[in-house]
């Protein structure tokens, strides 16, 4: 049936509105609150963005530098929350930490009323990268870190947690600029997901958790691990050409390219390839740059795909000393903004998501009792 195909995915319908950002408006850009990404990616740091996101406008300097302080306020972890990331197995995947250290912040801290929402979305925003950290060197290295680094932002302090070094101020502006690119998305599954939960009038972490889970899939968040996980297998653009040439016979996926908004591009992949490109220059690996370049190439010229955020993000946070397992987490440390402000602007003028669904299944039957079955 044509109408049931076009909804499939729920693909083009309107289900509300947002102020937050608006996606291939124009054809392919992307702005928040009237923001070209671009333009925040190439000027701001990621807290100016949260902001932005969170409180309508972007702070000025005094604004920020409060904002500054008072996240940073907020790295320590409470001790209970420590004990359950110690408790967490070293091969759990991060996202999975991330989910439960969520969803335990949210008992030591619970959310009472609505009043208290903005506390929460900071608390969590300061919150992330630090269970993140402090579970990966507690489990990888046997260390019990302090999460409150002297890093100035968040971006600082995540990059020196997960890679153990003060980041160059170059690595660190390629952070601002990631965090910045993945903040906000409209109506994407996670953030999706999180205002179904809010529109029941659930609480704040409830809401992040489940986003937490909608994102850690390899169609959504998930594809930049995914992507990672395909490119490095090359070390000459010609292989990759030949085994994505196979992968495609086989009808498999490309994680990394399509989109289910935007036809021709991701605006977002530019400036993470772009950032790519500049971080090769530096890498023993700057190989795999080639190597994405000829994947690029193939999927335009076979499936008229283009690479989405995930693509050249994978091979730039790689080059950045970035392993491939903190990739979806760090897209969730900077949707989590997105995902907070949406559920704001979910209660502000709350209905409950409920869609309708057509059955298709059998018709009326006699119930047959047990012994006659
Ligand atoms: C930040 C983000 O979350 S961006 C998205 C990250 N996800 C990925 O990169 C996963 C790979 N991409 C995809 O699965 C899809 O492109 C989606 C889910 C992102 C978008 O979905 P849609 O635009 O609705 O396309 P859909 O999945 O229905 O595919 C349409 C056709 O294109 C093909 N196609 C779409 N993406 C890809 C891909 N990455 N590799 C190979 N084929 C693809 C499908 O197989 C399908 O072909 P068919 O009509 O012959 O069956
Ligand atoms: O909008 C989407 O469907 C997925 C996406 O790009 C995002 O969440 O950043």
């Amino acid at each position: 049936m044509a109408e049931a195909a076009i909804q499939s995915g729920l693909r083009g319908v309107v289900a509300g509105t947002t102020s937050l950002s608006s996606v291939g408006a124009g054809g392919d850009n992307l702005r928040y609150r009237g923001y070209d990404v671009e333009d925040l990616a190439s000027h701001a740091i990621f807290e100016e963005t949260a902001y932005l996101l969170l409180y309508g406008k972007l702070p000025t300097r005094t604004e920020l530098d409060a904002y500054l302080y008072k996240l940073r306020g907020m790295r320590e972890l409470p001790a209970a929350l420590k004990d359950v990331l110690e408790r967490i197995p070293g091969d759990t995947h991060p996202m999975d930490v991330l989910r439960t250290g969520c969803s335990m912040l949210g008992t030591l801290y619970p959310e009472r009323s609505f009043a208290e929402q903005d506390a929460v979305a900071d608390r969590l925003l300061a919150s992330l990268p630090s269970m993140l950290g402090y579970w990966y060197r507690f489990t990888k290295f046997g260390e019990r870190i302090a999460t409150a680094t002297p890093d100035a932002t968040i971006a600082g302090q995540v990059t020196r947690l997960l890679t153990g070094r003060e980041p160059s101020e170059e690595i660190r502006r390629f952070m601002e600029a990631s965090l910045t690119l993945y903040a906000e998305h409209e109506f994407n599954a996670s953030t999706f997901t999180a205002r179904v939960i809010a529109g029941t009038l659930s609480d704040l972490y409830s809401c992040v958790t489940g986003a937490i889970g909608a994102l850690r899939g390899p169609l959504h968040g998930g594809a930049n691990e995914a992507a990672m996980e395909l490119i490095e297998q090359f070390r000459e653009p010609d292989e990759a050409v030949a085994a994505v040439k196979a992968k495609l016979a086989r009808k498999e996926k490309v994680m990394g390219f399509g989109h289910a908004v935007y036809k021709q591009r991701d605006p977002r992949n530019d400036v993470f390839k772009e950032w790519s490109r500049r971080l090769a220059k530096g890498a023993a690996d700057g190989y795999l740059f080639p190597v994405s370049e000829a994947i690029e190439q193939l999927m335009r010229d076979e499936k008229r795909l283009f690479p989405n955020a995930d693509f050249y993000c994978a091979t730039a946070y790689h080059f950045a000393g970035i392993a491939t397992p903190m990739f979806t987490p760090l897209f969730a440390i900077a949707r989590v903004s997105g995902w907070c402000a949406h559920i704001k602007e979910q209660r502000a003028d709350n209905k409950l998501i409920r869609p309708a669904a057509e059955y298709v299944g059998p018709d009326h039957v006699n119930f047959i009792p047990l012994e006659r079955r």
